[in-house]
């Protein structure tokens, strides 16, 4: 079974509009309000790739209904804490460029984080959590380390895609997979922006603390894939881009779904990056036949035999 943990969800508020003047009214021509959040993200491209997982995390208030509602109409399990602040909004201005706007987290107390960290407990080998985005202030930057350690002691794989303390922490727990960008890698080491080729020496390090998938993704630049076998290059294919919101997510959730369908390492890696474009082609999320296609146009070269 796949649980995908959201600390920190949100509800997406998307306002298209041609440009955005500050310091004025400005109109939008249409806006779309949806469940938000990395881990809830995941969870959303799993089913439309034919994975079902069930989402866990904290909701609160009017917004935190909305999140439950609109999932479980999406037909996806929502088992969310309920806590006593609401949950965020989070507005993603579409205009001439790309603005996001993402409110500040609730008030986690801790009898909350308690719960979460019980319902873990039915975690078994052959299940894979998903820690994904931001934490809540009030949470612990240490917290995706503990549950990664939970999960481990009870034999189940953990996907990360986190950034800044927590992040730094995670992999002292030697999580299953990572996939910082190529900004949260360099943010990671301090140092300046990398290339792909740049970001060798880096994965070869995450490697060496037992993460067995270290995947870094360069936006339309490409992708990194390291394992114990090889680090492995992957094209991004070119297309319009319309919304890179969930992209990262859609790769998180691609690599997921390849791994559990027995796909190769290598399909797997292409799979992702396909998934990763595909929802960045798209308005919304992917759809799998736009995933499938957009593999033919991917190419992997092995940058470095196994470290
Ligand atoms: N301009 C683009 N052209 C093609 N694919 C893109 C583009 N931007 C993002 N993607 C896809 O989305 C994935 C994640 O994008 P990236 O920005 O690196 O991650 P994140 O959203 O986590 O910051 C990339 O690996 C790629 O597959
Ligand atoms: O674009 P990405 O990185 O795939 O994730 C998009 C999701 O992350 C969010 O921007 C939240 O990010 P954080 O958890 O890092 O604050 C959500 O609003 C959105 O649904």
């Amino acid at each position: 079974m796949i649980f995908t943990v959201t600390l920190n969800p949100a509800i997406d508020h998307f306002v298209r509009l041609d440009r955005v003047e500050l310091g004025t009214v400005n109109r939008a021509s249409s806006d779309q309000k949806v469940a938000g959040g990395k881990g809830i993200n995941v969870s959303k491209v799993l089913k439309r790739l034919g994975h079902p997982s069930e989402t866990m995390g904290f909701i609160g208030g009017f917004t935190g209904r909305f999140i439950k509602e609109t999932l479980e109409q999406e037909g996806i399990t929502a088992n969310f804490t309920e806590i006593a602040s609401d949950t965020r909004i989070n507005i993603k201005i579409q205009a001439d460029q790309e603005t996001e706007i993402n409110g500040a987290s609730p008030r986690i107390l801790e009898e909350d984080l308690k719960n979460l960290i019980t319902q873990l407990e039915r975690l078994k080998a052959g299940d894979q959590l998903v820690l994904a985005g931001s934490v809540p202030e009030t949470i612990k930057d240490t917290i995706y380390m503990t549950l990664t350690e939970e999960a481990r002691k009870r034999k189940a794989d953990v996907f990360i895609d986190s950034s800044g303390r927590a992040f730094e922490y995670a992999i002292k727990a030697a999580p299953t997979f990572i996939k910082p960008n190529h900004h949260e890698l360099a943010e990671l080491f301090e140092t300046g922006p990398l290339t792909p080729k740049e970001s060798l020496p880096y994965v070869k390090e995450l490697l060496k603390k037992d993460i067995k998938y270290v995947l870094v993704s360069f936006a339309g630049e490409g992708a990194v894939l390291g394992t114990r076998e090889g680090i492995y290059f992957a094209n991004t294919p070119k297309g319009e881009l319309k919304n890179s919101v969930g992209a990262g997510d859609s790769v998180v959730a691609g690599f997921l779904a390849a791994l559990s369908e027995n796909k190769s390492t290598v399909d797997a890696f292409k799979f992702s990056v396909a998934a990763g474009s595909a929802t960045a082609f798209s308005e919304g999320f992917c759809q799998r036949e736009d995933v499938e296609e957009l593999m033919k146009e991917i190419n992997i070269i092995n940058l470095e035999e196994g470290v």
